[in-house]
């Protein structure tokens, strides 16, 4: 599912009319009906069509006709439809002109026993701040589903007031509960403050045809993409088949990231987990990760040389490498760092551990001149906005759209694949794709989550995924996973360590290819 700009909206409608002769009129049609029908199949439960009351808010322009395309729909679907045209101030309540003078008040009795009103007033053709009199109305109407909390407002294409290019809000903008965007999801929904304002998000389909949008740049992470990403899970494998990783990190004063990076990189499939620790290290994970083995590496004063050098050599046969849960950032971390950094990029693709830098593998990095020249080639880097800032050296915003110009034109210097994190995580490769992940949940935002999305990763590319599938999978799997804690705990008090568990059953849920059995 590719996310759009306005232009790139706009030039889909203008091929779709060129070349298959879908003209506007036919594409409303399409959008109207889609619109009503995804409506009808998101009723609240205690709600039925017959005598449904609701208020569409018609704008001036096309999406005020998607508008009245499904008020159509609905009234044939049993529902009693007022219309408001806002450009006009002309007001029908159930197929019946109001007058001029009663017009204001009955509006203001229509939005009172509204049970659904519908903003159609502007889409993506808005191209001025909203007017006194619209900012008005959309008062009006946020007032009463503040007082009224069984109201629902249910945005068309977008909230009126909404940026869908940058995610920018109009101080009248409205918040939607839902919000129905036809063809494809406008880029502006993945930013800060717009993010907020679209309640559950659904996509209309309006008869496009899918090759029109194949050259588009950016791309919605979904279940359906993450599904077609999971490696086979053939019924003749062994721990082999899956592959091992290799884990370096963990330090004293920051033990337990490692542990949680090892038990998420085997949480998503991977065949071996090895920690590469000091012996000090050595009892804190033998008795809580007892899945794991241990390259057992020699201590700080042991020198980088030698370090390095049992890294190293523990290295042999595996086929992902995690720098950075709890390493630390002491001078002779970063050499061992350098040291294996030179090893990879000398050793032939094939037998190349694929790399992911995270946390304090990102923060010795950003330590040392022209750092990305020293990657080999498809590693993944995991920042939050802070470690992206000292890497980028610039300030990183934590959700508006200066976001997804950085990630792709920092993935494209740095020649790797990008996870930026946040909210709706971005993740860019060096050839200027995007996938952003429209699902967010602030349970997420505790210490060790980070730890558990890169040893995610890192898992996947044990298995065989591409570095960009790879670490798309495991954000949008690493969210899917947090919403089943929030089933239960609600939006606090998530744990990191309670995700790993919930892995598996993220994986199962996008994974349609589980065995089946004879009856
Ligand atoms: N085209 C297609 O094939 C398809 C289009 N689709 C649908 O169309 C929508 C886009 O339609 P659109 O381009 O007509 O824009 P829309 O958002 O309705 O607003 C433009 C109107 O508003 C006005 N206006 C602007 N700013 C304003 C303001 N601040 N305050 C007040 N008025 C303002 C502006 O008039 P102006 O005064 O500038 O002349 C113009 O009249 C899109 O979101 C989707 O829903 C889908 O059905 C798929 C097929
Ligand atoms: N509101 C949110 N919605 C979705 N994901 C979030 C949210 N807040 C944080 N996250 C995710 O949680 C993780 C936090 O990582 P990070 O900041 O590196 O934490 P740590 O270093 O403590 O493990 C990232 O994957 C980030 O995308
Ligand atoms: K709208």
């Amino acid at each position: 599912m590719h996310i759009v700009t306005v232009a790139e909206m706009r030039e889909l409608e203008a091929q779709a009319d060129r070349q298959y002769g879908l003209s506007s009129p036919i594409l409303m049609e399409n959008a109207g009906k889609s619109a009503a029908d995804i409506f009808m199949a998101h009723l609240l439960p205690h709600h039925s069509m017959n005598g449904l009351e609701v208020l569409f808010l018609i704008g001036p322009g096309n999406n005020g006709g998607d508008g009245l395309v499904m008020a159509r729909h609905l009234q044939e679907a049993g529902a009693f439809i007022n219309l408001y045209y806002w450009k006009e101030q002309r007001l029908r309540i159930r197929d019946k002109d109001i007058a001029e003078p009663e017009v204001a008040k009955t509006l203001d009795e229509a939005i009172k026993s509204a049970d659904y009103i519908i903003d159609s007033l502007l889409g993506t053709g808005r191209s001025r701040p909203l007017s006194e009199d619209m900012r008005a109305l959309l008062k009006r109407v946020q007032q009463e589903r503040k007082s009224r909390a069984e109201l629902r407002i249910v945005a068309i294409d977008l909230p009126t007031g909404l940026n869908a290019d940058t995610g920018a809000v109009d101080p009248g903008a409205l918040h939607a509960d839902m919000t129905i965007t036809l063809a494809c999801p406008k880029q502006g929904f993945f930013f800060f403050p717009g993010r907020d304002y679209l309640g559950d998000v659904y996509i209309g389909d309006i008869g496009l045809p899918a090759d029109l949008e194949r050259d588009l740049p950016t791309e919605m992470l979904t279940t359906n993409l993450v599904h077609s990403l999971l490696p086979e899970r053939r019924l003749n494998s062994n721990k082999g088949t899956f592959g091992k990783v290799m884990i370096f990190g963990g330090s004293l004063p920051y033990p337990g990231s490692i542990f949680l990076a090892g038990s998420a990189a085997a949480r998503v499939g991977a065949g071996l987990i090895t920690l590469a620790v000091t012996e000090q290290m050595l009892p804190i994970y033998a008795s809580s990760l007892h899945e794991a083995t241990f390259a057992i590496l020699p201590d700080e004063q042991a020198g980088s040389f030698e370090r390095a050098k049992a890294l190293i050599a523990h290295l042999e046969g595996y086929r992902a490498l995690l720098i950075g849960p709890g390493l630390g950032q002491s001078p002779t971390t970063r050499e061992v760092i350098l040291q294996v950094l030179e090893h990879l990029r000398a050793l032939p693709e094939e037998k190349r551990p694929r790399l992911v830098v995270d946390a304090d593998g990102l923060n010795n990095l950003s330590a040392m001149e022209h750092w990305w020249t020293l990657l080999p080639e498809n590693t993944v880097i995991t920042p939050h906005p802070g470690e992206m800032g000292r890497l980028a050296a610039t300030k990183v915003s934590g959700g508006d759209i200066s976001r997804l110009d950085l990630a792709r034109e920092k993935a494209k210097e740095w020649k790797v694949i990008l996870a930026l994190k946040g909210a709706c995580t971005i993740i860019a490769h060096p050839e200027g794709q995007a996938r952003i992940n429209l699902l967010a949940n602030p349970a997420l935002a505790t210490a060790g989550t980070g730890d558990v999305l890169a040893g995610m990763v890192t898992g996947f590319l044990a298995q065989g995924v591409q570095p960009f599938d790879a670490a798309s999978a495991s954000v949008y799997l690493h969210v899917l996973a947090s919403t089943f804690v929030s089933q239960e705990l609600g939006h606090a008090g998530l744990l990191a360590s309670d995700l790993l568990p919930q892995i598996p059953k993220a994986i199962n849920r996008a994974a349609v290819n589980a065995p089946s059995y004879p009856d």
